[in-house]
């Protein structure tokens, strides 16, 4: 796994205003989700005024609704069906899909790229559905993204990454990345996580997109949220380098090892082949509706059933041994730095560059002498296109220019470097052979910082330039200010996400607190009374939990909670959320759903506590929990009538006996007998 880029690095490169970003709405978007207080339908009407982004959200969304539900059909529905964090990510994934679906960079097959990506986004999507390690609608963004930083290093360096690429696939490379971090001191891996952090995904997700090239290296503990995480995210990587793969052997070799591979996900055998049969139609659907040229589909059933008929069945032995199939074979390069990285000085003291700009030999060897004295690395050039070439590509500190110059003049080619960045930041003096006034004028209304007349007197020449030299000083000294203001506002950025995130997230289970839960029921019950769509809820309360407590100690009792939230998130389904909202209660929020199909959900869910327990000391500590089920009706005025239902369900639910699921509504087939359905 690369270690973390380097912030100021990072910075810079940022700073530079090259680096792959969202634009347009998918901009606005971002923005909104960071304020605390967004409204749905603020955000629907930013998300509607793009046709592009309405089409693929809403898709997305229908990709996560059961199959008997009513599919999702507005902006409104799918924002409540994928919540804030996925929409953010997703919309941020196609935008950047959108704008840098070409780009300068010859050897950079953009078009691969992006259906790779599309084809790990998807498969992620449908493993996380299968594993429940995570929200399904997150990962597919997370794969959407989880190589941005490939993108990245085509975007900001185009001709030199080109070189790196084209020097990575002779036979004998060194690997890609290795490439990279000699040819830009950081790789694709490092610089997508600095992306995805300053995006503001889950520190969870950044740390296993990091690792997920090298799953088995990791410390992540065995059966952990995280370990889950990168697992489903490996094996998306895995089918969509299958995807994307035209070596028939290297797709055999990737199909092995996803199979074998395949129990340690959680996804039995037969199951992998349905998934990825799944993923690979979803993928040719979602190729056209996003215009990407794709190769043609793999057929995974067959490409796992050679697998098991292959000698020594090959999902076993050959696989795990068989080395990673990388697209390109990389060979190690000595680069020189290039001149715009060697101007921007990146990576060690660089001397100061002075460009002189006149087409006389003499006075240039003269002016040489004198820049020479005083350590400057000095470049000239004869006429003033030449010189405005040198200029944008070497970035001089200081330029000296003659006042008469070939193809362009002093003064314009000083008006036209003014014009840019990269202009308004070198230091110019202008040659002339009258000092008059109005020349001195035309000179500094140009935009010349200093006027020299010839003849050149060397003493005078050398004390002009330390006067420079003290100016380019100050500026520098501004600029480097200037960026750390910036770094530390984007340091500041990151961490108050995280303290909002905090805020709404409770330590012990990494569920959302009571505060969020609050907020989304209030979000979910404006949607389903606005949409006349069903919602129910739950309270999930643990058994004597204080006696748990007591009798094993308040560890004990903590590591309960945490193998109960556990438990519960492998067991809901992907549209439903679940909250911690006290010291051992729960609430889950189910959208789209009635009291029949929110009780047996919730029997599952029962169900699934009742199964767990915990060994503490000698004796085993069980584990179960009173679920009380409500589902929202008319006479209701607000969401507290249906958490007070909820809440009734729960006590009822004790008072039985606990370890049971009860409700005090009337259900469908109980013939509307007003009483518990246990
Ligand atoms: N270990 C641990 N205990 C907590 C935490 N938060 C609250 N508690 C304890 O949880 C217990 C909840 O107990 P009660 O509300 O009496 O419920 P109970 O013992 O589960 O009884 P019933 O709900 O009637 O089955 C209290 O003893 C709290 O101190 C926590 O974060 N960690």
């Amino acid at each position: 796994m690369s270690p973390p880029l380097d912030s100021t690095r990072f910075e810079q490169i940022r700073a530079s205003g090259d680096l792959p970003s969202p634009k347009g709405t998918a901009l606005a978007v971002i923005r909104l989700t960071r304020q605390q207080d967004v409204s749905t339908a603020e955000l629907a009407r930013v998300i509607g005024a793009d046709p592009a982004f309405v089409g693929r959200l809403i898709k997305a969304a229908n990709g996560l609704v059961a199959f008997n539900r009513r599919p999702v059909a507005s902006v409104h529905e799918a924002l409540m069906v994928l919540g804030l964090p996925a929409v953010r990510t997703m919309v941020l994934g196609f935008s950047l899909l959108s704008h840098y679906r070409r780009g300068a960079c010859q050897a950079f097959d953009y078009n691969r790229f992006w259906s790779s990506s599309l084809a790990r986004a998807l498969a992620a999507q449908v493993f996380a559905e299968r594993t429940r390690a995570a929200p399904a609608d997150e990962l597919f963004a997370v794969g959407l993204l989880g190589s941005v930083g490939e993108l990245a290093l085509a975007t900001l360096y185009p001709a030199d990454y080109a070189a790196v690429l084209e020097a990575a696939s002779k036979p004998g490379a060194a690997s890609l990345l290795e490439m990279e971090q000699e040819r830009f001191a950081m790789d694709q891996c490092e610089l997508t996580g600095a992306m995805l952090e300053d995006w503001g995904l889950p520190r969870i997700f950044i740390d296993a997109v990091a690792q997920a090239r090298d799953p088995e290296g990791t410390h992540l503990a065995e059966g952990s949220r995280a370990r889950r995480i990168l697992q489903v995210l490996a094996a998306a990587r895995g089918v969509a380098e299958i995807c994307v793969s035209d070596d028939k052997a290297a797709r055999t070799m990737l199909a092995a090892r996803l199979f074998a591979d395949a129990p340690r996900l959680g996804i039995e055998r037969e199951c992998i082949v349905a998934d990825c049969e799944r993923i690979s139609s979803l993928w040719v659907e979602w190729g056209g509706m996003l215009q990407l040229q794709q190769p043609r589909a793999p057929r995974f059933a067959e490409l796992f059933e050679q697998v098991e008929a292959g000698p020594g069945s090959a999902a076993a032995a050959g696989a795990r041994a068989a080395p990673a199939v990388r697209p390109r074979n990389p060979v190690q390069l000595p680069v020189a730095p290039s001149q715009a990285e060697a101007a921007s000085g990146e990576g060690g003291a660089h001397p100061q560059r002075a460009l002189i700009v006149d087409d006389e030999p003499r006075t240039r060897a003269g002016l040489r002498a004198v820049l020479e004295q005083v350590h400057y690395e000095v470049h000239e050039a004869g006429d003033g296109r030449e010189g405005m070439e040198l200029a944008l590509e070497l970035q001089p500190q200081i330029m000296i220019l003659d006042w008469k110059l070939p193809e362009l003049d002093g003064p314009d080619l000083v008006r036209a470097l003014r014009q840019t960045r990269i202009g308004q930041a070198i230091y110019m003096i202008l040659l002339t052979r009258s000092d008059d006034d109005e020349h001195l004028v035309a000179a500094f209304e140009a935009g010349a910082d200093d006027f020299i007349a010839k003849p050149l007197r060397p003493r005078v020449l050398a004390a002009r330039l330390r006067a420079g030299q003290r100016v380019v000083r100050l500026q520098q000294e501004v600029e480097r200010e200037h960026e750390e203001i910036r770094h530390f506002a984007s340091q500041l950025a990151v961490t108050n996400r995280r303290l909002h995130e905090a805020a709404l997230t409770d330590a012990l289970t990494g569920f959302p607190n009571r505060r969020y839960a609050i907020d989304r029921i209030q979000q979910e019950w404006s949607a389903a009374q606005r949409w006349g769509r069903p919602l129910s809820c739950m309270i999930i309360d643990l058994d004597n939990f204080k006696q748990i407590n007591d009798t094993h100690g308040h560890d004990v009792g903590d590591e309960v909670l945490r193998s109960a939230a556990d438990a519960l998130r492998g067991a809901l389904r992907g549209q439903d959320v679940v909250c911690r909202t006290g010291g051992d209660e729960f609430l889950a929020i189910c959208p789209e759903t009635d009291l029949p199909h929110a009780l047996s959900c919730a029997e599952r869910l029962r169900n699934a506590l009742d199964k767990l327990s915990l060994q503490a000391g000698d004796t085993r500590v069980a584990i179960s929990a009173s679920i009380g089920v409500a589902m929202r009706e008319h006479w209701m005025p607000d969401v507290d009538a249906l958490m007070k239902q909820a809440d009734l369900g729960a006590y009822l639910a004790k008072q039985k006996g606990r370890n049971r699921v009860a409700t005090v509504q009337k259900t469908g087939d109980a013939g509307g007998v007003d009483a518990a359905a246990d």
